[in-house]
């Protein structure tokens, strides 16, 4: 829910059978409270971040959430292109948070799901998210998002069940690879 007022739609979704209710911290005064809103109705909390909100805005919700929701592009619209520099929010939450459920939205497709299914120290370094180094070793594996939102790249292809197969196979093998 990318609203201003997400604690507005919880019932009604709750209502409609929804399972998982995703808001956006930013415009949320009270997170933790919204979040026991949602427990409360039966659903799973997921935390969305917008590319300009730094991890350090959501470290305190995370125990309050089932998953955590990195935007990689600018919510709004599909068909932009995917921001590799959100990768260091995910490698922190994973490194972190080992069995966090972590999900990306925004420019996702074949050939940036890798970027978002591994998050090698090799590849990204966490300073650059101000966050400070998480491994001392280089060329380490990491498992990065496991939930995937993907528009463009599977509306535009020709055989959508193809992409979207190799999606799935792209992050369940490195789930597997890292031991998630
Ligand atoms: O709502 C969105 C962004 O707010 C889209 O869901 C998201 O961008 C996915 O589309 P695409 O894969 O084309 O980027």
């Amino acid at each position: 829910m990318m609203v201003s007022e997400p604690g507005k739609w919880v019932e009604p979704m709750a209502d409609a059978g929804v399972n998982q209710y995703t808001f956006h911290i930013e415009p949320v005064k009270e997170v933790i409270p919204l979040c026991r809103k949602i427990r409360e109705a039966g659903m799973k909390v997921g935390l969305a971040l917008k590319p300009a909100t730094g991890i350090n805005a959501v470290r305190q919700y995370i125990d309050h959430a089932d998953m955590i929701l990195i935007m990689t592009v600018e919510p709004g619209f599909g068909g932009q292109k995917f921001m590799n520099d959100m990768m260091p929010k995910v490698q922190w939450l994973r490194h972190n948070y080992p069995s966090l459920d972590i999900e990306v939205d925004g420019g996702v497709g074949l050939n940036t799901i890798t970027a978002c299914a591994e998050v090698g120290t090799a590849n990204f370094k966490c300073y650059q998210a101000g966050l400070g180094n998480i491994s001392k070793g280089e060329n380490v594996l990491q498992a990065g998002a496991n939930m995937i939102v993907s528009g463009t790249a599977i509306i535009n292809a020709t055989d959508q069940r193809a992409v979207m197969a190799s999606l799935r196979e792209t992050v369940e093998s490195s789930i597997h690879k890292c031991n998630v």
